[in-house]
């Protein structure tokens, strides 16, 4: 459960108080999530999410992240709002922590996608990339090139520990995508974090995108790699190219990928694994016994990396997609 910072009634009250938003009828912290804390609040009027900011996310940085779903939201996207306080401010402090009220997005996130949800979640990965055409507050990506060397500095000591070997296999893939990485493809927001848990469907539709706290400017295509990571694998490990083609189809049907995008994609995948691979490791490491969150495990995408590295085209990845000859 990710509730790092507890709150009290009485001082939640107090912070309500700021906001047009009715009486407060019932409050609780809710069991998903690693980054922040999150609250449900039922009220005399709309249901709310309460979120207080917590380790990586940076107090300057919140006005991209609260700018940004205003922006994406006026574009047609359906995401989550921030509500204003009446002083027109969108992030007030609870517990010590900068804190937010968001609207209430209804829907579920899918515990078992099937090829049609992929489908979706690569039409609406394009439309917020579109949508986020014309954003005037840039955040380049923390978690990219330099910030994994930053993370990986923290954990080569202790990383054979988790599996002999690891520190000269990630120490040599860091060099790789290093030399490697793509530098002149299109770039704009991206989500930087789409995976199941942040995409609520009701029934197969697609009914909107949250959780935009890794949102950054960065390489289109390589937001498209995320999600072919965390929507395209088996719980046993295994890519599933039925999955991983309707994720592009259906991207490509709103954004065309260019070809130098297409031939990029195993380099990108393959560092889209290293990212969420080295996060994940990092809390492995460092998160305390006893903490009320779940960790994630970083072998999945240690596995996943390892995957990209065998493959030499987007055609492996998706078959019917036409790739430049
Ligand atoms: N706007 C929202 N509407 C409905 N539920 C939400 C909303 N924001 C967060 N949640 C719920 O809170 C959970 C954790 O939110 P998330 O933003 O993914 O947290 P974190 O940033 O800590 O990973 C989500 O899986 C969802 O159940
Ligand atoms: N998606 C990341 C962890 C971030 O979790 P979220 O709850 O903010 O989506 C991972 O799987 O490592």
């Amino acid at each position: 459960m990710a509730v790092y910072t507890d709150i009290t009634e009485i001082d939640l009250k107090h912070f309500l108080a700021q906001y047009e938003v009715g009486e407060l009828t019932s409050y609780k912290g809710i069991a998903e999530g690693v980054e922040n804390s999150n609250f449900l609040l039922h009220t005399t009027k709309d249901p709310l999410i309460l979120t207080l900011y917590e380790k990586r996310v940076e107090k300057s940085d919140l006005p991209f992240f609260l700018g940004l779903m205003q922006h994406l939201s006026e574009r047609g996207l359906s995401c989550p709002l921030p509500l204003p306080r009446r002083d027109g401010e969108l992030l007030g402090e609870l517990s010590g922590r900068p804190a937010a009220l968001i609207s209430f997005l209804e829907g579920m996130w899918l515990r078992k996608p099937e090829a049609k949800h992929c489908r979706e979640v690569g039409k609406a990965l394009a439309g917020m990339h579109l949508a986020g055409e014309g954003f005037e507050i840039k955040r380049p990506n923390a978690l990219s090139l330099e910030g994994w060397k930053v993370l990986w500095e923290k954990s080569v000591e202790r990383a054979d520990e988790v599996e002999t070997g690891l520190e000269a296999e990630i120490t040599a893939e860091l060099a790789y995508l290093e030399a490697h990485w793509p530098k002149n493809l299109p770039a704009g927001v991206i989500h930087a974090d789409l995976f199941q848990d942040n995409v609520f469907f009701l029934g197969d539709e697609l009914s909107g995108l949250i959780d935009f706290y890794f949102a950054c400017n960065d390489l289109l295509a390589y937001d498209v790699s995320i999600c072919l990571n965390a929507w395209c694998f088996e719980k046993d490990g295994s890519y599933n190219v039925t999955k991983g083609s309707a994720l592009l189809e259906g991207y490509c049907s709103v954004r065309p990928l260019s070809d130098e995008e297409r031939d990029a994609m195993p380099v990108l995948a393959r560092g889209s694994a290293l990212r969420f691979f080295l996060t994940r490791l990092y809390d492995w490491l460092t998160t305390p016994e006893g903490a009320l969150v779940v960790k994630k495990d970083p072998l999945e995408y240690l596995r996943k990396l390892r995957f990209h590295r065998q493959i030499s085209s987007v055609a492996e990845y998706a078959p019917a997609i036409e790739v430049a000859p």
